[in-house]
């Protein structure tokens, strides 16, 4: 009797202790993908029991840097063994400076799928709050695919898209960039140059590839950025736009700061032959916040790296050395009094 009575207790404790673990692991999957890469790291490496969930969470990151927020995942293509992706905040929406993510969710089984279609940081609203339909066009609407107040010849630097005033849907030619990335993208690493965004498929002449997401204060981020960067191992992502008004004596101007939040515009790099990649500042009416759009200049090769010119000026002749590897480099990168 003693001896089945052990045995029976000798059960239970296993099951228990299966259900423990069990418990222990959900909770893994759930808390593991809000940690940073560092922080997952360590936890790998500290606790075995959890170094399989960490490893899994790596390899979904690895496997899509927009966390299924963009309509098809953006793989790294890791060639630095210690360096498998490159942690930041995605959005696929502009933030303004006081809107804070201290944490996001990336790499567990089921990552958001929270659309980026559609979405805008800033739009009219009347003295009651409520939503200012019909844009500035007064015929937006009669016609079923094409709002007439589009802007989309050529590739000039600035264009109007339809936005929340437009009586049009999405399918609406003129809101080509509020779908979304549609070309297949990858990132790699290069040593010199850190993280670059590359074809990962034949893209065409005037394609609208991605933006360039986030604003901010950036005269005291670019002081912080560039002693960071004097260290080594960081690289900021900060570009000021200037649109300049008609009287010529002032200019409008936008702060974009993908360093920390962003999206997979962060990584495209810098070239002084002006890359293939050309930038256009998108106003969407009704939306106070302009988007700056990269599409291709010209037709890009599959695995060809996408790069663009950060700038014509060099204020600083110790700046960041360049590693474009163009004919024409002028040894550093861009720098201006922002
Ligand atoms: C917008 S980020 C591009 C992504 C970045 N390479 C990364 O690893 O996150 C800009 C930074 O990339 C690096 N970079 C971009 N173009 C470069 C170039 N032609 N030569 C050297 N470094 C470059 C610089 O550190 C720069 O501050």
């Amino acid at each position: 009797m003693p001896q089945a009575g052990s045995k029976k207790c000798l059960k239970t404790s296993e099951a228990e202790e299966e259900d423990l673990t069990s418990g222990l692991l959900h909770c893994a999957h759930l808390v593991l993908p809000w940690l940073t890469s560092l922080e997952l790291a360590s936890i790998s490496l500290s606790c075995k029991f959890l170094n399989a969930t960490s490893k899994s969470i790596t390899l979904r990151r690895i496997l899509d840097a927009s966390r299924s927020i963009e309509n098809i995942p953006i793989p790294f293509h890791p060639s630095i063994n210690d360096c498998p992706y490159a942690f930041f905040i995605y959005t696929p929406t502009s933030i303004i400076p006081d809107h804070r993510i201290e944490r996001q969710c990336w790499g567990s089984i089921s990552d958001s799928q929270s659309s980026h279609v559609g979405s805008e940081s800033m739009s009219l609203v009347d003295d009651l709050g409520g939503d200012v339909s019909g844009c500035d066009c007064e015929n937006c609407g009669e016609y079923e695919f094409q709002c007439p107040c589009s802007s989309l010849d050529g590739l000039e630097d600035v264009a109007t898209e339809c936005g929340p005033r437009c009586s049009c849907g999405l399918e609406c030619e003129n809101r080509l960039t509020q779908r979304g990335i549609c070309v297949r993208l990858k990132i790699s690493r290069d040593e010199k140059k850190g993280w670059g965004l590359y074809a990962d498929e034949l893209i065409k002449k005037g394609t609208f590839i991605c933006e360039l997401l986030t604003t901010g204060e950036s005269r005291r981020r670019q002081k912080i950025y560039d002693a960071r960067a004097k260290g080594g191992r960081f690289t900021s992502s900060l570009l000021v736009v200037r649109e300049h008004l008609p009287s010529g004596n002032a200019c409008l101007r936008t702060n974009i700061d993908a360093t920390w939040i962003g999206n997979v515009g962060r990584f495209v790099n810098h070239s002084c032959d002006g890359g293939n990649l050309v930038t256009r500042l998108v106003r969407s009416t009704g939306v106070m916040l302009p988007r700056l759009c990269f599409y291709a200049s010209r037709s890009i090769s599959k695995d060809e790296e996408l790069t663009f010119s950060y700038g014509d000026i060099r204020v600083n002749p110790e700046g960041l050395k360049c590693f474009c590897g163009s004919s024409c480099c002028l040894g550093t990168l861009p720098s201006e009094n922002t």
